[in-house]
């Protein structure tokens, strides 16, 4: 999961015209900041009374996501569109779902959005899923990359802010947490 997390990373990373090879950014690669959640949402008999899981982003740089296929009579993982709504990702076999997390938002200059998503449950089937977050070492300091910046004329939306910072703003914040990191 490591190697393709991070060959993801790169990819992203070049697709933003950033090498990704810059001296600092050798230790990320060494030690990145991982952690693998296995989520079990049972049957509920009245799923319009439930919810698997509230809507968040993840705190992420990305989540790779495996989910099982219980899609019957609605319920899984969604994903908010804005100007659509709610959308479906509906699971595909032998695929899996890679997430834009709020430390890739912040890198990206909030070029890449950080995905607001929720789960439903299903009435009549459990549901698993998998997730792989992955993020840069716990102490690095995360902010809008300056080539990015620098090239197009933007402003850094975000001051700089090491995961081990994020995580504790948003586990008072939540949702508002980037809010609390704007310039
Ligand atoms: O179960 C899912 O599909 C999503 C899980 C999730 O969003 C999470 O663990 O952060
Ligand atoms: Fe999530």
């Amino acid at each position: 999961m490591n190697i393709l997390a991070e060959q993801i990373t790169k990819l992203i990373f070049k697709s933003l015209d950033i090498s990704g090879e810059e001296e600092e950014m050798d230790q990320w690669w060494v030690d990145p900041s991982t952690a693998l959640q296995l989520n079990s949402y049972p049957s509920c008999p009245d799923p319009s009374r439930a919810l698997g899981l509230a809507p968040h982003t993840d705190t992420s740089l990305i989540t790779i996501l495996h989910q099982s296929s219980t899609t019957i009579n609605g319920g899984g993982l969604q994903v908010f569109n804005e100007g659509v709504g709610w959308v479906p990702v509906v699971p595909v076999s032998g695929a899996l779902v890679v997430n834009v997390g709020d430390l890739l938002h912040i890198l990206s200059n909030g070029r890449f959005i950080n995905v607001l998503h929720r789960v439903f449950v299903n009435q009549n089937l459990q549901r698993l899923s998998m997730a792989y977050f992955y993020s840069p070492p716990i102490g690095f300091k995360v902010a809008p990359l300056a080539k990015l910046v620098n090239s197009s004329g933007q402003v850094p939306r975000y001051r700089s802010v090491t995961l081990r910072e994020f995580i504790s703003i948003k586990a008072k914040s939540l949702d508002k947490a980037l809010s609390f990191i704007e310039n």
